[in-house]
Formats: structure tokens, C-alpha cells, sequence
């Protein structure tokens, strides 16, 4: 794994917390991505070497919705880039942690993603990247 390529918030009002993050953060969204397979609406902020990933729902039932009525707005989950994703879904499997997918899937910002069941990383809700190489 290499360094945390972004860092998701949960959000329920979109519009709002990019107002707000743009304030924090001191500029603006880059870019907004639905993402129609995981149920959410991102939006993405630069802050120098990493990213922020606002997240919304776009489905009542989602992911993304569940969270938020479970445990309200905030850190949602942290993302970090691998060089060859499915070397590493596989390292890491062999070590024991629980992959959310056996493939991995499209993802935000031109990314092949995984995640890692938080029951098995500490609580915390483990993203892989991979830049989709053109
Ligand atoms: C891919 C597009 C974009 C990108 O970067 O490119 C994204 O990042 S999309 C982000 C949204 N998609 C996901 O998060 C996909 C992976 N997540 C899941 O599959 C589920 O959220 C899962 C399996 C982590 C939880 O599933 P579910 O909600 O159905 O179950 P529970 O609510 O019962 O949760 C089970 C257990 O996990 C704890 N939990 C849930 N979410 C988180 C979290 N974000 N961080 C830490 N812990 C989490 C939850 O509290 C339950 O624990 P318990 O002790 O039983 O309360
Ligand atoms: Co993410």
C-alpha cells in the first residue's frame, strides 16, 4: 500500500458541506462523480497531496444512508493507493482480512476499487485504489 489516496466523509446535504469544506479547506471541488453502483453522489477536493471524497446517497437504502442513520455525518471511510489492486486484494486476503468484493470494482476519479470489512481492520472501513491506466 502506498499513501492515502483520499479520505470519505459521509454527508447528507451535499451542496452544504462543499460550502463548508470549501471554507476549511480554502478551495473548491475539483469535480462531482456519481457513482450509481454504490448508491452515492462524490465530490472531490485537492488538499495538497491527498484528497477529500464527499459523499452522499443518491439511494435511501444505501450504503451511504445506513451509515448516516447508524452513525450519523462524518469519517466514513480512508482510501489508499496500490500499484496492482488484485496483488494486493490477494496479499491481504492470505493475511487474513475480509475483502467486500472478489473483483475489484469501478470506483470514483478513474479508480479500480476494494474494500476491507471494518470488522476485521480495527473498526475502521479500509479502501484500495488503483488508477485506471489510460
Ligand atoms: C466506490 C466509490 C467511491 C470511491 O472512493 O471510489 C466510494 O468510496 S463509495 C463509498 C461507499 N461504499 C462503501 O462503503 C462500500 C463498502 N461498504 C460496505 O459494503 C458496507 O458499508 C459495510 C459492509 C462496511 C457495512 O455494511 P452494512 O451497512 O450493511 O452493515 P452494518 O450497518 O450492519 O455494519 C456492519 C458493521 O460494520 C460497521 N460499519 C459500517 N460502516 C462502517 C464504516 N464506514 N466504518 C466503520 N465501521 C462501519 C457497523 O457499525 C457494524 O458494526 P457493529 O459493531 O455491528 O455496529
Ligand atoms: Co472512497
Amino acid at each position: 500500500m502506498k499513501n492515502v489516496e483520499h479520505i470519505g466523509i459521509a454527508v447528507k446535504e451535499l451542496e452544504e458541506a462543499e460550502k463548508l469544506f470549501s471554507k476549511l479547506f480554502n478551495t473548491n471541488p475539483y469535480k462531482r462523480e456519481t457513482v450509481a453502483s454504490e448508491g452515492v453522489l462524490t465530490s472531490f477536493f485537492q488538499v495538497n497531496q491527498t484528497k477529500i471524497e464527499l459523499l452522499q446517497s443518491t439511494d435511501p437504502d444505501g450504503v451511504i444512508a445506513r451509515f448516516i442513520e447508524k452513525k450519523g455525518e462524518g469519517f466514513h471511510h480512508v482510501a489508499f493507493e496500490v500499484d496492482d489492486i488484485v496483488t494486493e486484494m490477494n496479499r491481504l486476503k492470505e493475511e487474513g482480512f475480509t475483502l467486500l468484493s472478489e473483483t475489484p470494482k469501478p470506483g470514483a476519479d478513474n479508480k479500480l476499487v476494494c474494500f476491507l470489512h471494518p470488522k476485521t481492520t480495527n473498526g475502521m472501513l479500509i479502501e484500495l485504489c488503483q488508477e485506471i491506466k489510460s
